[in-house]
Order: structure tokens, then sequence, then C-alpha cells
């Protein structure tokens, strides 16, 4: 059909069931993430699930959303949508992107999910964002791509050299932008994972990048193949760099690609940011994964937006649905990002998975500019939510 919309993933299901078939996957995100819980292994499900301290802020994130609601508007016109977006000179068919999950490589049933989502992104125009922690390096991943842009996530290590060259081999890998993660440089408070005594980096897991760097080789005494316990724990020696400001202008340096800072909720923080040179802002509290602070992450998003003046801002945490992803974008968002919801599609259906939650999820948002009368993304502002 010429100029699919997002939303015709509503008729195919139909459309399937009139010949007796019904989705292999669930069409709700309870149900997703319960039947996930069956699939993975306890180890993989306790990181990915889990969240820092009683997980008050990552259930905050969530029903952050609740406390909005869209106003309905009729007869503008909207049986076509348009959720089309650029980003960093990219038209993009969305504004949704997968966020960086670490160890989604493991949530696969071949342990090669970090390969399994690229194609998802390659099949559905949905970007990824791959983490630093990949099962597969950086350059697999970033070939899986298709013509979808990708991104790489930067964890900065302390040995600046080692961050130089894994910009450079993303550079070279075709990735279109570097997603600085500045808030994990030492783990939060993970009751779940210290409950179980697990850590799957600490036992080799998603080290790829690290292991077939240049830089990293050369640290070591013997090889990560010969001696994997010493490489790890020269990771864990060099993985977390407690960045400041005045390492701004180095990292900025780094790269002539766009450079995006994840982590900043706060206008003065993104001010600094803009200040310095960057090109976009990622407004996040890690999925509730790092503080258990409170503060939700959508509650930080309008001031972000403000101060960003202009910038692109991408966001994440806690979004659940198309309406979410609405929402998100009414609060100022250029785009949207989803992490556990496409881990569990990936662990119950490896890229099909992935694929069929980024399509309903886009469906949806899709559907609800089509009822309540939003048919394009510049028709959805602060204006158009009310505080409930
Ligand atoms: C299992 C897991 C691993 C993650 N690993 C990374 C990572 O390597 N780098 C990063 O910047 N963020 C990482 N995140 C955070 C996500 O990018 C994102 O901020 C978060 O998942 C969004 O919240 P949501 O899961 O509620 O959608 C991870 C999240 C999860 C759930
Ligand atoms: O688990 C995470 O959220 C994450 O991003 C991470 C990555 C490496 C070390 C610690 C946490």
């Amino acid at each position: 059909m010429a100029n699919p919309q997002f939303g015709d993933y509503q008729n195919e299901i139909y459309l399937n069931g009139l010949g007796g078939v019904t989705p292999a996957l669930p069409m709700t995100y309870a149900e997703l993430e319960a039947k996930a819980q069956g699939a993975l292994p306890p180890s993989v499900l306790s990181y990915v699930a889990g969240g820092a301290g009683d997980e008050f802020t990552q259930r905050a994130n969530v029903r952050a959303f609740e406390r909005w609601g869209l106003y309905p508007r009729m007869m503008v016109g909207a049986a076509r949508r348009d959720m089309t977006v650029d980003l960093f000179g990219h038209t993009l068919p969305s504004p949704l992107f997968m966020a960086p999950v670490g160890v989604i490589g493991l949530c696969a049933q071949d342990g090669h999910g970090d390969l399994a989502t690229a194609r998802a992104a390659a099949r559905t125009g949905v970007p990824m964002v791959a983490s630093t922690l990949t099962v597969d390096p950086l350059e697999q991943v970033a070939a899986a791509y298709g013509d979808t842009p990708g991104f790489f996530q930067l964890y900065t290590p302390t040995d600046r050299d080692l961050a130089a060259s894994l910009v450079h081999r993303a550079e070279t890998a075709g990735f279109k932008g570097i997603v600085v993660t500045l808030d994990t440089w030492v783990t939060g408070w993970r009751p779940r994972d210290l409950a179980a005594g697990n850590f799957p980096q600490l036992r080799g897991h998603c080290l790829a990048n690290y292991f077939t760097d240049p830089v990293f080789r050369a640290r070591l005494a013997t090889s990560p193949e010969e001696d994997p316990g010493a490489a790890v724990l020269e990771w864990v020696g060099i993985f977390g760099n407690p960045l400041t400001w005045d390492d701004l202008p180095w990292l900025r340096s780094l790269t002539d690609l766009p450079i995006i800072l994840k982590g900043l909720c706060h206008p003065e923080d993104v001010r600094r940011a803009r200040d310095g040179g960057i090109d976009g802002i990622y407004c996040s509290n890690h999925g509730g994964r790092q503080a258990n602070g409170g503060l939700p992450a959508l509650d930080a998003l309008p001031a972000v937006v403000e101060a960003a003046d202009g910038l692109p801002v991408l966001f994440d945490s806690g979004v659940r649905s198309g309406a979410d992803v609405i929402k998100a974008l009414a609060l100022g968002a250029t785009a949207v990002g989803v992490g556990r919801p496409y881990a569990y599609g990936l662990a119950l259906g490896g890229t099909d998975g992935v694929v069929h939650v980024l399509r309903s999820l886009l469906a949806e948002a899709d559907l609800i500019m089509a009822v309540d009368g939003y048919p394009a993304l510049s028709d959805l502002t602060p204006e158009a939510l009310v505080r409930l």
C-alpha cells in the first residue's frame, strides 16, 4: 500500500484473525512483561527487570504518564498522519527509538540479541542506540542496521585513548551519532541483583567492544582469550569515568559526529551541555535503575526542553505504550525511547518480537493521533495536554 500508516498494523492483525491466526506475541505490556519473566533466565531477568532501591522511581516513571490526559479534537482532517521527524540530519519515519540496553545481547535465545535488535531496526526504520556493552562487537551490530541510522552509546572509560578508540571505531563502522551516558559511571544500589550476587559484566558478558579493542588489549599482559578473568578485572578498573564539566571540551574534541548527553534531568545541566557545543540532550533517569531519587523523568522533561532552547531532546524512562509516546512528544521530546519493552519482545520472539513491540507502539500512537485529531507531530504541544 502506498504511504502506509503505522496504524495499518491493526488491519493486518484483524485480517489475520479472519483467517484464524491471532498474534503470536502479547498485545499488552503487562502480558509481555509477565511472559518474558518465564522466558528469560533468572539472572538476566533480575538484571533487566530490576531497578534501584525499592524501585519507587522505576514505578514513578511509569505512573507519571497517568497524570496527563490528551484533549480530543474533532473534525480536523486526521485521515492521514505524519510521524516523520528530522534528527541530526536524518529523516526518520517516526520519533521512536530503541534506548541502549547493555545486556540486550543476552535477552535473545541464541545469545546474539544485539544483532537481532539491529535487524529489527533495519526492518522498522526505528533506530537502535547500541550500548558499549554488547555481546557482538559494534562493527557487527552496525552492519546489521540496513538503511536505518544507528547511534553508539559510549560509556566513557577512564583511559582517554580507549575512549577515543571506541569513538573512532563507531565512526568507521557508520554510526551517525555518539550518545554519552553520564549517569552510570558507578552502578546504583540494585537489590534484585545484589540478592542473586549477580552482575553479568563481572562474569565476562557483553564486554566484546573492550576485548576486541586494540587500546584495551594493549593494557593486558595476556589476551582476553587466554585469561578472561584478568581482562574482566581490567575492565572493572577502567569502566567508569566520573566526568566533570571540565571534561566536556575533551569529549567534544573526540568526534565531529553529533554528541548527545544522556542522563540530563536538570535545566542547569542542559544549559551547560548546550554552552559546551553538545548537539542533543537526552533526558532520562536510566529507567530508575541508577538512583531511587523519586523524580520521574517525565516530570523533568518540560524544563529540560525549555533549557535545550531548540536543541533536539531525546527522552526515555517509563514509556510503555503508544499513548506514552504521544504524551512525551507533547511535552516537547523530539524523539522517544523505550528500553525494557523491546528487551521483553526480544526475549519472547527474537527479531520478530522486537518488531512486534515497535509496530504496536507506533500503531497505537498513530491511531491516537487519528482519533484525537493531531495529524502532525507539530500539533502535539503542551496545550494538547491536561494535567489530571
Ligand atoms: C537491562 C538494561 C540495561 C541497560 N543498559 C544501558 C546501557 O548500557 N547504556 C545506557 O546508556 N543505558 C542503559 N540502560 C538504560 C536505558 O537506556 C534506558 O534509559 C531505560 O531502559 C529506559 O527506561 P525503560 O526501561 O523504563 O523504558 C539499560 C536499561 C536496561 C533495562
Ligand atoms: O545496567 C545498566 O543499566 C547499565 O547501563 C550498566 C552498564 C555497565 C555497568 C553498570 C551498569
